[in-house]
């Protein structure tokens, strides 16, 4: 993901930032206007300080002024009104623009958030969560530089350029000319060295955002990075990441400064040269004062100008590296989608089958490679039915792919091959919010967010009473300890529930499934992190919930699955038996060997 090929044209990245601009139109209408009533006073300003300077020497004050005849008061009044006028210009214009910046980062930033939540798992498999959130924030703040102020300073460093020139041009064509040449000459190395630092700016933005990433990793395995002793380890591992940022970040200077020294020279230059060909034209009394001021001030104009826009232009392709990068995120295509019926909001399949009271589940055929891994077959060749409201009991060794097969049934992965039915219809036909709102999951390792106990639960169903959060909490043997927290329900649980043990986590996680109410259930070693007097309890509350759903129970303890209706043993991604507990004792195969390992101790 972070490295995509340059792009040809260096602004064609900016083009994915006017969908943003497009809803405020008004505004940046109106900016543009306030930026052309300002540049005209800029321009304007250069003339009164002629009259201005020519009345105080006694020159021709009589003469036909800027704004007309006027004695030497009346050029200081209108100096005054131009200088207000301008200050309110630019004021209204820097607080319009600014506006415009910071709106059309924080939608930029909303979207691309809104996308990157509707990727599949895959996507979070190449590209870490500390990189997404470097894109987020460093990456939009770039952007918002240049759309809230770098845009309008580059206009208005335009219209000051072409005005500027047009003024001098008016003046002297011959000096105009000469100001031509030399500003060709300048600006084709600026134009070279702003194409590198775009692309230095890239890298360096990739750069920040592996450290993030790793800063991101290691940040949530603080307990395990101490108890291994790591932490030097660690720093040194991140110092080394912020050290290529570093690198990365001088080698960008370093050419912005080469040009920051062309823009001065070429600044410098531009005045001094005028200067020197002003001054033998007033000596030669070809010119007065006043307008050699102005003179001057024009040239500054136009020398300042070019500056700024060549300022300007390092920004824009830094901005334009890092929309590139944002681009990238927000058209990223999920890699699961809507089934085309639901896409296409017809009805009958689209609607979830999962909602009919007692759903039935089909494997057909079902083969599944991890995409980090093509050639291992993680599920080779799964059939199985599953009966409306069937207890089924998912055994076998570790890495079997009993996991595997609820990511299927999630539709977080595509099976390769085969096909996965509930209640008749393909689950790829199903909308993937019909689907999932169908089903009820307990995962190996629960999530708890940082909030209270209750909405921790409520997660399961949002819109449920707190006497309904409550019941499930109860059925989830929950409410014992819930309650003898300091706030009860209230109590904060601690970022990723780290106020709570493994088994409080998963009894919130149990409630959370019961709350939620989903016609089908999966629990993923739900009780694993239970001693055995929780244990009964919680067994007792998911009995309960099991009863009017189809229940997929995946268990490493057979003690916790002797009640099931049928008991499905998996090995190396197949099925190797199925039947009732007593029915594969009797068998002999890899049940009876597990059951005679843990039954009997
Ligand atoms: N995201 C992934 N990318 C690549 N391979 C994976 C991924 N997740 C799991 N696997 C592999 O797929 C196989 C099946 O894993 P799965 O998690 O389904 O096993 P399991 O039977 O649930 O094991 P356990 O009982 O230990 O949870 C394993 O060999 C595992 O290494």
């Amino acid at each position: 993901m972070t490295s995509s090929p340059p792009i040809a044209r260096p602004l064609s990245a900016l083009r994915g930032l006017l969908p943003f601009l497009r809803p405020h139109r008004g505004r940046v209408v109106l900016a543009f206007v306030l930026l052309c009533l300002g540049s005209a006073a800029i321009l304007v300003v250069p003339l009164a300080f002629r009259d201005l300077i020519d009345a105080g020497f006694g020159g021709d004050v009589a003469g036909a002024g800027l704004f007309g005849a006027q004695g030497l008061d009346g050029r200081f009044v209108a100096l005054v009104g131009l200088a207000l006028f301008w200050a309110v210009v630019v004021a209204a214009r820097y607080y319009t623009v600014s506006w415009i910046g910071e709106r059309v980062t924080a939608d930029l930033r909303s979207a691309v958030y809104a996308r990157v939540l509707h990727q599949s798992p895959q996507f979070f498999e190449t590209l870490q969560t500390g990189e997404v959130l470097s894109r987020l924030t460093g990456d939009t703040t770039l952007v918002q530089t240049v759309v809230g102020s770098s845009i309008s300073m580059g206009l208005r460093s335009l219209f000051q350029f072409v005005g500027g020139m047009l003024m001098l041009a008016v003046t002297s064509v011959q000096l105009f000319g000469l100001i031509v040449g030399l500003m060709t000459v300048l600006a084709l190395p600026i134009a070279v060295i702003g194409r590198r630092v775009r692309r230095l700016s890239r890298a360096s933005q990739d750069r920040i955002a592996d450290a993030s990433a790793l800063a991101g990793e290691i940040l949530n395995a603080m307990p395990t990075v101490q108890a291994f002793t790591q932490e030097a380890n660690e720093a040194r591992r991140f110092a080394a990441r912020s050290e290529t940022g570093f690198q990365a970040a001088v080698q960008r200077t370093r050419v912005r400064a080469l040009l920051t020294a062309l823009i001065i020279a070429a600044v410098m230059g531009t005045i001094i040269f005028v200067l020197w060909i002003g001054a033998r034209q007033v000596q030669a009394g070809t010119l007065s004062v006043g307008e050699l001021g102005a003179f001057l001030i024009y040239a500054a104009l136009v020398a300042g100008g070019v500056g700024t826009l060549a300022e300007v232009w390092g920004d824009v392709m830094r901005a334009s590296g890092a929309t590139e990068r944002l681009m990238e995120l927000l058209h990223a295509e999920p890699a699961i989608r809507d089934g085309d019926a639901a896409r296409a909001g017809e009805g009958a399949r689209a609607t979830p089958a999962a909602h009919a009271a007692l759903p039935a589940i089909a494997f057909d055929h079902v083969v599944f490679c991890y995409p980090a891994r093509p050639g291992v077959r993680a599920i080779d060749d799964i059939s199985l039915q599953i009966a409306p409201g069937e207890r089924i009991a998912l055994v076998g060794p570790s890495g079997a792919g009993k996991t595997s097969l609820f990511q299927l049934l999630l539709r977080y992965y595509e099976a390769s091959a085969g096909c996965i039915r509930i209640s008749g219809s393909d689950i790829r036909a199903l909308s993937l919010h019909a689907l999932r709102a169908g089903i009820a999951i307990v995962p190996q390792d629960p999530v708890i967010f940082s909030a209270s106990a209750l909405e921790n639960i409520r997660y399961g169903r949002p819109d449920a009473s707190d006497a309904e959060v409550i019941a499930a909490a109860r059925a989830a043997a929950a409410d014992e300890f819930i309650a003898r927290l300091p706030e009860g329900y209230a109590s904060f649980l601690g970022e990723r529930g780290t106020r709570l043990s493994g088994g409080q986590r998963q009894r919130i996680a149990i409630a959370r499934a019961i709350l939620k109410g989903a016609p089908i259930l999966l629990l993923d070693e739900a009780t694993s992190a239970l001693d055995a007097e929780s244990e009964i309890l919680v067994q007792q509350g998911l009995a309960a919930a099991m009863r009017g759903r189809t229940t997929l129970i995946i268990a490493h303890r057979l003690a916790t699955v002797q009640k099931v209706d049928r008991i499905v043993v998996m090995d190396a991604g197949r099925i190797v038996e199925t039947g009732t507990p007593a029915d594969l004792r009797r068998q002999g195969g890899l049940y009876a060997r597990l059951a005679a390992l843990q039954l009997e101790a």
